[in-house]
């Protein structure tokens, strides 16, 4: 969609990142809709593929959920979801992510009665036959929808705990206006106390005291978006001194009209001030592309360096839940990467 202009371009694609922000059911590709509906014997609202890509015309995070939501319905068996993982994984493979951690969304498919067991055993499977065929490691992030109360995140939360095991930390998505982060200060400091890290989307649409809010009430790790944290030069100045990373989504918050044009993008201001920034794709099928699309997109608008986008790959990896030693493994694969294409 990018064509690759210049060196640094072409290094951004090609070194090893690590994908931290990717909504399993946001990977969910109109052809791949379409043929599970099948298998499901379910009709969906639009005619063909086309029709169904047609409707990818948002105005805001909401319109767009409503139509997520509506389409995470042909998702019904281990099979679809292990299958939903794997394709997402070889697009990844291909964008040279080597790790990725994964949100997936339990309530929406509880909610249709779908065991959570069958979503995460699904899912996990399909993250075992990702590292057998590409070598790519995945783990997964539960997240609860912040549209619904705190209780029915506890009941997921209790519907979960066998898979305990399968889950690498929690977060938190869906409609962000309206549902701070204090509505689910109960829910987030149980979830730490079962030794998990924890996210939470903010300053996606809502203002910069959710990102306070995420940090301050809920215990934050990272914070999804941020991007309108630049509004508050206070918060900047804080996410700097704590390192707090940003996991950003450019093509994202274009799609949803956070922001009008990727000029008007506050990545590079956040990045400049010595955030701790991350590039990743959200929902890739919805928004216009995988990882690497997004970073072509960037590139077209800002013109990085080399130095740039080393920075932002090593960010992915020290702001990853993965162990100290791995990181170690993947920031020295980076570092040749940035030998080779010198
Ligand atoms: N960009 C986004 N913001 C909030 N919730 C989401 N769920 C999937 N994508 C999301
Ligand atoms: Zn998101």
């Amino acid at each position: 969609m990018y064509p690759s202009t210049d060196d640094a371009l072409a290094f951004a694609c090609r070194m090893p990142k690590a994908e931290l922000h990717l909504h399993i059911e946001g990977s969910l590709e109109p052809g791949l809709a379409f043929a599970l509906a099948r298998r499901n014997g379910i009709t969906l609202p639009y005619a063909d593929e086309a029709a169904l890509a047609a409707a990818y015309d948002f105005d805001s995070l909401q319109s767009f959920l409503d139509l997520y939501y509506a389409c995470a319905d042909v998702l019904r068996t281990p099979q679809d979801f292990s299958d939903l993982m794997l394709a997402y994984l070889e697009r990844a493979a291909a964008d040279h992510i080597v790790h990725a951690e994964i949100f997936f969304d339990p309530q929406t498919h509880t909610a249709r009665g779908i065991p959570i067991g069958d979503v995460i055993e699904g899912l996990d499977a399909g993250i075992e036959e990702g590292r057998a065929r590409w070598g790519i490691d995945a783990s997964l992030i539960l997240c609860f929808l912040r549209h619904l109360s705190e209780d029915d995140g506890f009941t997921t939360l209790a519907e979960a705990e066998p898979w305990l095991d399968r889950i690498a930390g929690f977060g938190l998505d869906s409609s962000e206006k309206g549902h701070p982060p204090a509505k689910f200060e109960r829910l987030f400091a149980r979830c730490r106390a079962l030794g998990k890290p924890v996210v939470a989307h903010a300053g996606e649409e809502g203002p910069p005291a959710y990102v306070v809010e995420a940090l301050d009430l809920l215990g934050a790790a990272r914070i999804d978006h941020g991007v309108r944290s630049v509004e508050d030069p206070a918060l900047v100045e804080r996410l700097v001194r704590e390192a707090v990373p940003l996991t950003v989504c450019p093509l994202s918050n274009l799609r949803l009209c956070v922001f009008p044009e990727m000029t008007r993008h506050t990545l590079p201001q956040l990045l400049a001030a010595g955030a701790k920034v991350t590039v990743n794709s959200d929902d890739p099928a919805y928004f216009g592309g995988y990882l690497n699309d997004n970073i072509r997109a960037l590139q077209a608008a800002f013109h990085f360096d080399k130095a740039a986008w080393y920075r932002i790959a090593r960010n992915s990896f020290e702001a990853s839940f993965a162990s100290e030693a791995q990181k170690a493994t993947w920031i020295a694969s980076l570092d040749a990467c940035l030998v080779e294409c010198s």
